[in-house]
């Protein structure tokens, strides 16, 4: 997201931008479905070392970078607010989470108090951060008095939804960023602020 601002201002910028993360999710289907083999790819991005492991968090996390790029791309907050819960919040909940989640969620023995307040603190943080980041380049225009106010609760229902004992049914990588852009929809609206 961070070289989204190298690409020209070409309406095809956008498409150029999408080949690493299309690539990336053919490389990830041709892998997971062992139509050929990568162990070094299977050994650093999956836990159990199995290929189909690369059909799930993995590959929905490029397909949700692949559709952001497409349908939002650097002109609206939406997009860039998805992608930051999605890698910041709810990568270091699970950084956190893990090392130091001794005191589970009532609700849901698998996740703890500590991770569900790392992603809330982090994603907030990343997504006022790129939002920053591309308002001074000028891609956005932010209301700044409004923003951190928005951000809070874009944050907390991410985190909100990642807590919730159903990522056995839904990947966390798909119900994050889709509970993120639905809300930021509501509250910063499809146009650019
Ligand atoms: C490990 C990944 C997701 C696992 O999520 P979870 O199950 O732990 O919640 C991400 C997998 C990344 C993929 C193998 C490669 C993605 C590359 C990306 C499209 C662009 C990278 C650009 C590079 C920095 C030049
Ligand atoms: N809110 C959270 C999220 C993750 N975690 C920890 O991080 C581990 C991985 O979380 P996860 O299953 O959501 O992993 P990802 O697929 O999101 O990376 C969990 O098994 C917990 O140990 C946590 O303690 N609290």
């Amino acid at each position: 997201m961070s070289s989204w601002p190298l690409f020209s201002d070409s309406t095809e910028a956008r498409y150029f931008a999408a080949v690493v993360p299309f690539l990336n999710s053919v490389r990830l289907l041709t892998y997971g479905l062992r139509l050929s083999t990568d162990e070094a790819l299977v050994k650093s991005v999956t836990r159990e070392g199995k290929p189909e492991e690369l059909l799930r968090g993995p590959l929905y996390y490029v397909l949700v970078l692949l559709f952001t790029v497409l349908v939002f791309w650097r002109e609206s907050p939406i997009g860039i607010v998805s992608l930051s819960m999605m890698s910041g919040g709810d990568g270091f909940a699970d950084i956190v989470g893990r090392r130091y989640g001794s005191a589970k969620l009532p609700f849901n023995d698998k996740k703890s108090w500590i991770g569900s307040i790392s992603m809330f603190i982090s994603g907030f943080l990343l997504s006022a951060i790129m939002l920053f980041y591309f308002s001074s380049l000028g891609y956005i225009h932010v209301s700044w008095e409004e923003a951190f106010g928005k951000l809070a609760l874009v944050a907390l229902a991410a985190t909100a939804v990642e807590c919730i004992p159903v990522t056995d049914v839904v990947d966390d990588n798909i119900s994050v960023p889709l509970a993120t852009t639905l809300v930021a929809f509501l509250l910063f609206g499809s146009n650019t602020q």
